[in-house]
């Protein structure tokens, strides 16, 4: 801090420090007034001597984020009595000291969702503007006062840097000089950190990525559980652990959004730009898979109805009514009855559970006959486990379905159940359904496929050239093409593009023109008959 020797005086300009607030390395930060507008600030105070004079720079990056949500509004900026000071709106707490109030091992995945659609954004954000932060941590977030408190903030820009010159508009160039490490222990991003790369965009999203992963995981990442590192030893030893954690261990028990997204911020290319809005939208996609608001509205302490505990299973969420049927028999297990050994084994309470299930699913199935598992009718917004319960429902018709007018059919009504509150994830329901299907249109055993198209089946006429561009010039190319499919064979090659390429993306995210094809391909298969 260097503050001990010299006292900050109580008034520098026409600011009042009415309580500090926070201090870091390079400086403190005060509640502060406005001795005649009575405008309350938050005044970030530095030593104009410091060796690492934070203010100078952040005084000059902060003009560039003017305006941007997120962003906080800079007042006034000046020097006094020694004292180099910025007024800054005054802004909530940070995530770190929301997150240590809340006493729990890790944060529940909603809000980890919310928080991870914000910083995407901030990102983006700064970016745009030409702007890398280079010092993402918990406490350089923070929620906003009354009306904003939904709103996460980017704060300190003390480390931020220009990636794009002012004039030349060019990227920073990379270099392979030894540098300086500057940013944060925990979640810098390992080439910056542990291999002494130059900073750029990927590694701004690397940290979000590490961060969103450290507060999914009881006690944090494991580079952390030492404490700060205090000698050269430490740190080296500190990175060491950061270097040979592989994302896979880092994420196991995650939803699968999450090692997507640290994957891709480790692939991105020095200069290349990340794709901002695929990753919200993913985000956004688990966020609904669990049943949470699909807003990015940060909202604490998080509501209690709908925070599960974290780490969050990659097996989608149960359904309310087996998570009772489950508790249910797991008290049955613990009642003593006699010498009956009735579920006295927990092994049996797994057992009975998946028992239950499989009958309620058969039942369902074999009293309905030939119900529209599709209809949303009543208006019903459905949730993720209505949907998956359809779609399981759907998986089995698709498999018994005959000839292509009942394979029509069923893809119909899945296109609709897969629409159902606008959903756009390709799930675990949805893919297992699909591969199915791709079995039913490959497999010519499985139904007699017409003679007069035999001769286009062995060369797969009608499948497109290898996807090498964009998810979704792909789907808007199949979605073209499925209408002119001369086989099921070309429809299963067509199917298999669709959901490998949407399986690429870490989101798994339907487009439009995705369900265009899907529709499409329902309508093929009614023709081809
Ligand atoms: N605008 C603000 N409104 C309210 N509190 C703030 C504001 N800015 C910062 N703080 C509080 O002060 C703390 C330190 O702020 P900041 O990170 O900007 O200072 P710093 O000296 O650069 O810290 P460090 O060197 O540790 O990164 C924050 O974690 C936050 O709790």
């Amino acid at each position: 801090m260097g503050q001990e020797a010299k006292q900050i005086p109580q008034i520098l300009d026409n600011w009042l420090l009415e309580k500090c607030l926070g201090s870091g390395y390079s400086g403190s930060i005060y509640r502060a007034k406005h001795i005649h507008t009575q405008q309350t600030v938050a005044l970030k105070v530095q030593d104009v001597d410091h060796e690492c004079p934070t203010n100078q720079y952040e005084r000059y990056f902060y003009p560039c984020l003017q305006g941007g949500l997120g962003m906080p509004k800079l007042w006034a900026a000046g020097v006094s009595r020694g004292w180099d000071y910025l007024a800054i709106e005054l802004l909530g707490p940070s995530l770190d000291s929301l997150f240590r109030q809340s006493k729990q091992e890790s944060m529940d995945l909603r809000s980890v969702c919310c928080i991870a659609m914000q910083l995407v954004a901030r990102l983006q954000l700064m970016h745009n503007r030409g702007l890398l932060h280079r010092d993402i941590q918990l406490g350089n977030c923070v929620v906003g006062l009354p009306p904003n408190e939904k709103t996460i903030y980017m704060i300190d820009f003390g480390f931020s840097k220009r990636y794009i010159d002012p004039k030349t508009k060019a990227h920073i160039p990379d270099s392979n000089a030894k540098r300086d490490f500057i940013g944060n222990y925990w979640f810098s991003s390992v080439a910056v950190h542990c291999r002494g790369k130059v900073p750029s965009r990927r590694d701004d999203l690397e940290a979000v990525g590490l961060m969103l992963v450290h507060l999914l995981t009881p006690r944090g990442l494991p580079w952390i559980r030492n404490g700060i590192p205090k000698t050269e030893p430490e740190h080296d030893r500190l990175k060491r652990i950061k270097k040979a954690a592989t994302i896979e261990k880092l994420c196991e028990g995650l939803p699968g959004v999450f090692e997507d997204f640290l994957r891709y911020s480790r692939r991105l290319t020095f200069k290349e730009q990340p794709d901002y809005e695929r990753w919200i939208e993913g985000f956004r996609e688990v966020a609904e898979d669990n049943g949470f608001p699909t807003s990015d509205a940060f909202c604490w302490p998080p509501p209690v109805s709908v925070a599960p505990k974290a780490p969050v299973s990659k097996a989608p969420a149960q359904n309310p009514r087996d998570v009772d049927l489950g508790q249910l028999l797991e008290k049955l297990a613990q009642v003593h009855l006699g010498d009956r050994p009735v579920l006295g084994d927990r092994k049996n309470v797994q057992h009975a559970i998946q028992q239950a299930q499989t009958e309620a699913y058969r039942d369902k199935i074999e009293s309905k006959g030939t119900i529209d598992i599709s209809s949303g009718s009543d208006g019903a917004v459905y949730g993720r486990d209505d949907k998956a319960r359809r779609l399981l429902v759907l998986h089995r018709e698709v498999s018994k379905a005959a000839d292509n007018a009942a394979l029509a059919h069923v893809v119909e009504q899945f296109v609709r159940v897969l629409r159902l509150n606008s959903g756009r994830t390709l799930t675990k329901e949805a893919q297992g359904f699909l591969r199915s299907l791709h079995k039913q249109l490959s497999d010519p055993s499985v139904f007699e496929v017409r003679k007069s198209n035999s001769r286009l089946q062995s060369n797969g006429e009608g499948s497109l050239p290898e996807v090498k561009g964009a998810r979704v010039e792909m789907a808007g190319r199949l979605k073209r093409s499925v209408g002119k499919a001369r086989s099921n064979k070309a429809l299963g090659d067509m199917l298999d593009e669709f959901t490998t390429v949407t399986n690429q993306g870490g989101s798994r995210r339907i487009t439009n023109d995705g369900y265009g094809f899907l529709e499409g391909l329902a309508r093929r298969l009614a023709e081809i008959g």
